[in-house]
């Protein structure tokens, strides 16, 4: 089957070569309107793009094939993530790609803004000179607080540290070691505000960073502060920069990112003030980012494909477990015992347990995706994949729970799956017996021996003479063989499950014959082929 990936937002052509040694064919339409890209989108198995092209919901409803979407980049805020995940799309980016490109930009950033090389060159270039009005500052001894001392941060810290910065960080998620070995003060957030000459943010655009700068916090900042954002418009609040240099409080603004790009007419009066400098979200605009990003992407989404490798993907950690040779035998064991509980439940069940013991401990989220995508296979129209199941399960109101079991008494590596009380079938336990050997060992407390694969026939009966003959025979006059069996029992003449593997798959009518034997009860029967 040929895959095509579509490339879009002037992604590097690097990118659409890495694919053709792929065998993928890659379409490149750097510049495409909306409309015409909803109608061609349906033809892709997979998207590559950067921050100009937005993906959301409307616009991945025509997307039928679509398998990933692949950031040439960091940031996926312009990709509806939640919508993809609910389409069972993979969404990936490279995280590392652009990371110096972007820390250079920020200090070249740093340093214009120090010494007004933006206004001045502009100046010389309409024929003035003005020596004296770009009168600049130092940026050695001064002190720079960095907020986000993610990939960017540390590389800007590396780096201005070099020119005799004295350096602050205010990063919650990062350790005070890494701080400390690359020479970073961590300090609290209103500290580095009240002592920082220079301010540069490195984090992702949340409900924490939006508007961090804003009037509200102009007490908080040392007077004559300099402001860069090179990450994402919206941490500093756009329309408060030109009252707060008109107050004093702060001394310029260098901007690479917006709320809007390109920027409102509004935003586009902000940005000429003189205090200002900008850039077109250039941090990551540099020969190198492109390629190393295009490239990066290109192997990512083809091993993705392929299924040989999950590396970069953001809403599934399950998929990029899949290659692990460890997990994979549990994944298609909790996969098939999913199937198998999504055909014995009853209907609107909704409160699941999932027991893991041994190994199995170790993966139990993924091992829970796969649960529940077998069990959701058969019911929702939707394709259900790893990416998805959990989504659709919480959607249907599914209630889960997941324990942890130190040992079984008899199996190292079990899963156990509760269907709750009102289910005929209550608890179902499968373990991996040898590669590609999945069997249900215990249903209710009675062992059992039975493969997870083909046709199942499952009942209830009394424990006495004639039983099996019963239900064998009923099976041979509708010409049913009989592949393999195991009977489970409280003790002698009390209750027994039967669990029949026969070798072709029953209609109605055949079931109906069973469940009007005597002494058969909770027939169910189970298709794995
Ligand atoms: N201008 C550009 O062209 C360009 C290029 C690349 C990346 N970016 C943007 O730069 C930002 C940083 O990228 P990165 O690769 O360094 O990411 P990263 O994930 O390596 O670092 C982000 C850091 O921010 C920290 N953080 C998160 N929330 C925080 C909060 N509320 N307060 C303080 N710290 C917080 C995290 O702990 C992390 O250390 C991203 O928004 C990315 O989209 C912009
Ligand atoms: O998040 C990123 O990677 C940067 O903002 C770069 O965006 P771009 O690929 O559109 O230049």
């Amino acid at each position: 089957m040929s895959l095509n990936v579509l490339l879009l937002d002037n992604v590097d052509p690097v990118c659409a070569e890495v694919f053709k040694e792929r065998n993928i064919h890659a379409d490149q339409r750097p510049k495409i309107e909306l409309d015409e890209l909803k109608k061609i989108i349906g033809k892709y198995e997979a998207i590559v793009l950067r921050s100009g092209t937005t993906v959301d919901e409307e616009l991945l409803s025509h997307a039928e094939n679509l398998r990933i979407i692949g950031r040439a980049g960091v940031g996926v805020d312009n990709i509806d993530i939640p919508a993809a995940t609910s389409k069972g799309v993979l969404v990936m980016n490279t995280p590392d790609g652009n990371t110096i490109s972007t820390a250079e930009h920020t200090c070249g950033m740093i340093i214009a803004l120090a010494r007004n090389i933006p206004q001045s060159v502009d100046r010389v270039k309409s024929g003035g000179w003005d020596r004296k009005k770009f009168m600049g500052t130092e940026v050695h001894s001064k002190t720079l607080g960095i907020v986000g001392l993610g990939k960017i941060g540390t590389e800007v810290a590396l780096r201005m540290k070099q020119f005799g910065m004295d350096l602050l960080a205010y990063d919650p998620f990062t350790t005070q070691d890494h701080a400390k070995e690359i020479g970073v003060e961590l300090v609290e957030l209103d500290d580095l505000l009240g002592r920082s000459d220079f301010l540069t943010v490195h984090t992702p655009l949340t409900e924490k960073t939006k508007n961090m700068i804003s009037l509200d916090v102009a007490d908080k900042l040392k007077p004559g502060i300099r402001l860069v954002n090179c990450a994402r418009g919206g941490i500093y609040k756009e329309e408060d920069l030109v009252p707060l240099i008109e107050k004093g409080i702060v001394a310029g603004a260098a901007l690479d990112v917006y709320t809007t790009e390109p920027p409102t007419k509004e935003l586009y009066e902000t940005l000429k003030n003189p205090s200002i400098i900008c850039t077109p979200h250039l941090g990551a605009s540099t020969e190198e980012a492109q390629e190393k990003v295009a490239v990066q992407i290109a192997s990512q989404i083809s091993d993705a494909l392929e299924n040989k490798n999950y590396k970069g993907s953001l809403n599934s950690k399950s998929i990029s477990l899949l290659t692990n040779d460890e997990v994979q035998p549990y994944v298609e064991l909790a996969e098939k015992l999913g199937k198998v509980s999504g055909q014995i439940m009853p209907d609107n069940a909704n409160n699941f347990s999932f027991e893991y013991t041994g190994i199995c401990t170790k993966y139990s989220e993924v091992l829970t995706d796969a649960i529940l995508k077998g069990m959701l296979s058969q019911y929702v129209s939707e394709s259900v994949n790893l990416i998805n199941a959990r989504h659709y399960a919480l959607e249907r109101g599914f209630k889960l729970s997941e324990t942890n079991k130190s040992d079984d008494k008899n199996y190292n590596d079990l899963i156990t799956i509760k269907l709750g009380d009102s289910s005929e079938y209550k608890q179902i336990s499968a373990a991996v017996f040898g590669p590609g050997d999945y069997r249900i060992v215990e249903i209710d407390g009675f062992g059992i021996e039975l493969r997870l694969e083909g046709d199942i026939l499952m009942y209830q009966n009394l424990d006495k003479p004639g039983m099996l003959a019963a239900v064998s025979s009923t099976l041979a006059k509708q010409d049913i063989n009989i592949g393999a069996l195991s009977l489970g029992r409280e003790g002698k003449g009390s209750n027994a499950i039967t669990a029949v593997i026969v070798d072709r798959q029953l209609n109605n009518e055949e079931l109906d014959s069973i469940y009007k034997l005597d002494g058969v009860s909770n027939v169910k029967y189970i298709s794995l082929s």
